[in-house]
């Protein structure tokens, strides 16, 4: 279990201050993965530095498994900082080592002998699906094994967390998705919290427990997947189930209201229902269907025709289980533009 209490991290150039982490709170426990996600420059290297200890954060605490890495020095921060594995968006082997050496590098910098570095290397490369590349040099591999490589390096000093930073950033759809996989699997292995630092909405819709939105250095909104994006409101709803953009005020007439149903309301005509109930023909115009974190959303777009109240279609729609509410054409040109 990883708990980051009230992380700061101010930068000073000159007379300025940049804040660049401001209060980050979060805890993930053994078992799961969270994400992380925000725009460029919102904190997220910043935030893998301080988590490591490789930047001292101004003031907060990490703990792992209850011991805080902020307040160990020298020889005691080096032991608790090989409880965080570490995976970027380029593995950066060693080009002249071969696969098993690059593996079993970090073990043999705490002197783990050659035949118990061997054996592990063996157990950590069929982990991750590579069991016959270990003579092999990184140049040989493709991308994706040479990922599979740095997340078998990255579990080699046996970490309590791994924390992967952009970690299928530099890869095709189809490896990303095969990377997802494993990552996915590891979290079975028994006792790892897992972080995942991404700007893909993809990466965390794939593989994510819980998320959390960075925003200028502030965690905005944050939660277990399933909650996040059962609202209308959240940025979050709004990033992993954005409704695809249509043009709303040529094509369409009347109020545009949105919906959203989850779960077994997700599969039910809660639109027609409604159309009948009020006596009104409600059009969609656009709409996804998601299946996240083992449930279904439904988020459509309707036009209610004038001549019929938006709130008592609204109002009917709630009846029925569903939420929604009136979205503003205007919101949504600026959306698209
Ligand atoms: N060493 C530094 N000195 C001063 N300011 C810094 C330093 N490192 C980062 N910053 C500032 O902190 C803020 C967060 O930067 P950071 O690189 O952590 O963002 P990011 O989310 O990783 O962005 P990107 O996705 O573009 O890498 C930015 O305003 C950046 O300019």
């Amino acid at each position: 279990m990883i708990t980051v209490t009230d992380l700061t991290k101010v930068y000073r150039q000159g007379k300025r201050e940049v804040r660049a982490l401001d209060g980050v709170s979060l805890t993930v426990p053994e078992g799961s993965i969270h994400g992380i996600i925000g725009h460029s420059g919102a904190g997220k290297s910043t935030l893998v530095r301080c988590l490591t200890l490789l930047d001292r954060p101004t003031s907060g605490r990490v703990e792992i498994n209850g011991v805080d890495l902020t307040q160990a020095r020298s020889d005691a921060l080096r032991t608790a900082r090989r409880r965080i594995g570490l995976v970027f968006q380029q593995a950066n082997l060693f080009d002249s080592r071969t696969i098993a050496d690059n593996v079993g590098y970090p073990l043999e910098l705490i002197g783990v002998d050659k035949a118990k570095r061997a054996e592990r290397v063996q157990e950590l490369l069929g982990l991750v699906g590579l069991p016959d590349s270990g003579d092999a040099y990184p140049a040989q591999l493709s991308g994706g094994m040479r990922q599979r490589v740095g997340i078998a390096r990255a579990l080699a000093s046996d970490p309590d967390v791994l924390l992967f930073d952009e970690p299928t950033s530099a890869l095709d759809p189809k490896t990303t998705n095969e990377i997802l996989d494993l990552i996915l699997s590891l979290k079975h292995l028994g006792n790892l919290a897992v972080l995942v630092i991404t700007h893909e909405m993809h990466v965390v819709k794939r593989i994510c427990d819980s998320v959390s939105l960075l925003d200028a250095g502030r965690i905005v909104e944050s939660g277990p997947l399933v909650d996040v994006v059962n609202t209308l409101d959240g940025r979050l709803a709004e990033a992993l189930l954005g409704i695809p953009a249509h043009n709303p005020v040529d094509e369409v007439g009347g109020t545009l209201v949105d919906v959203l149903s989850s779960g077994s309301k997700a599969a039910t005509p809660v639109v027609a229902h409604t159309s009948r109930i009020v006596g009104s023909e409600l059009n969609i115009v656009a709409g996804s269907v998601e299946h996240l974190a083992g449930a279904t959303f439904s988020h459509l777009r309707i036009s209610v025709p004038d001549g019929t109240d938006p709130q008592d279609v609204i109002d009917e729609l709630r009846r029925q289980g569903a939420d929604a509410k009136v979205t503003d054409p205007r919101d949504l040109l600026e959306e698209q533009a």
